[in-house]
């Protein structure tokens, strides 16, 4: 209920050092409108943390009191001023177009946070928000993204998901799921116990890695939301493959085949284990194309770019491509991807 919302008190900001340069971790936190998203920005906000949070908002809701109460002390006009909220946590909201440089402005101006939070909107598509922290990975961002944190209403969330879209239009609600590191179904108090199983088989199919599930209202353990490190890649058990492939790929036959082996994980190693990528970078020769084509992409998500880079006249053509995780077979991923390629335009 709304009303209820207790308005977060806005107290004004005090100037803070800048301390050393120490990577911040950020949660976007997703879900389909009304799901309760800043229902669990609030909770964690309240929760003895000892952490320094900035909030993020892409853009003001209709619903909650931080919503709101931004919403009035804003009048919803400059939307790169921050506010600084109880336990000396920040919040502000942004367009993704200037995300990360909105948060680079402010940790300049306001000095260093411990962590950030970033709500999405009810219909965002997660992906291009996480991709704005990857862009900048390599060169040494003051940010880095911990995790995808999707949260479900336990009473529409089957029916958001099961919607079927018109041709074209992706279902926003599997695809917050599909790219979730944790999924948190909330509102179980307004559905019987044999409606939350149901949605939780359903909500199982469209998690392809860590899938848990936590419940709210209660007590969330904040070391389950925070901190998880979803996109690390130091681990013993990561291993990194490179290959080379010469020729022009079809764009077509490449997602193809990216998506099967990110999204259907149809690879498998010697050992019969699905290949599991966690980040893969990459330069394309894509066919027609006389510029490099560059490949980014972790977990689920993936992008290709055209580079302002041409081909030389003498250059020649070739894919190169890195990818980190688990139980990843170079040769075998190699073999893959010609055999992938050359479905119908051959790679040479
Ligand atoms: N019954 C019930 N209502 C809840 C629960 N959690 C949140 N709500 C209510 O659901 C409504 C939406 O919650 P929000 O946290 O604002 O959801 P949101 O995802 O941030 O919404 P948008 O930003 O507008 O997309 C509010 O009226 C909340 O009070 C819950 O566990 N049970
Ligand atoms: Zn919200």
């Amino acid at each position: 209920m709304e009303e209820e919302d207790e308005c977060p008190e806005l107290v004004p900001i005090k100037e803070k050092h800048t301390g050393p340069t120490v990577q911040i971790p950020v949660t976007i936190i997703t879900g389909y409108l009304g799901a309760g998203k800043t229902t669990l920005l609030n909770y964690i906000l309240t929760e003895q943390h000892n952490k320094r949070i900035a909030v993020i908002l892409n853009e003001f809701g209709e619903g909650s009191a931080l919503e709101k109460s931004l919403a009035v002390s804003q009048a919803g006009e400059l939307y790169e001023e921050w506010l600084e909220l109880r336990n000396g946590c920040l919040c502000c909201s942004v367009k993704y177009d200037n995300g990360l440089k909105a948060i680079e402005n402010l940790m300049e101006k306001k000095g260093k946070f411990d962590y950030i939070l970033l709500e999405t909107t009810g219909l965002a598509d997660p992906g291009a928000v996480a991709s704005m922290f990857w862009v900048d990975a390599e060169l040494g961002s003051d940010v880095y993204l911990d995790g995808i944190v999707t949260v479900i209403d336990a009473k529409y969330g089957m029916q958001h998901l099961t919607e079927e879209k018109p041709e074209g239009l992706i279902n926003e609600a599997a695809r917050q799921i599909a790219l979730a590191d944790l999924t948190i179904i909330n509102k179980t108090d307004l559905v019987n116990e044999s409606e939350l199983v149901e949605l939780r088989d359903t909500v199982s199919i469209y998690i392809y890695i860590q899938m848990k599930c936590i419940f709210l209202p209660c007590r969330v353990d904040l070391s389950q939301v925070l901190d998880l490190h979803s996109f690390d890649i130091s681990d013993g058990s990561m291993l990194t493959i490179t290959f080379e492939v010469p020729g022009s790929v079809s764009e077509d036959l490449f997602n193809i085949f990216i998506q099967n082996l990110l999204w259907e994980k149809t690879f498998k190693n010697e050992a019969g284990l699905p290949m599991a990528v966690i980040r893969l970078k990459g330069i394309l020769s894509v066919q027609q194309k006389q510029k490099k084509v560059m490949l980014q992409g972790v977990h689920e998500l993936y992008e290709l770019d055209e580079t302002p880079e041409f081909w030389a006249d003498q250059e020649p053509r070739i894919n190169r491509l890195v990818f980190i995780g688990r139980n990843l077979d170079g040769e075998i991923l190699k073999k893959e991807f010609i055999s992938a390629m050359s479905n119908k335009d051959c790679v040479e």
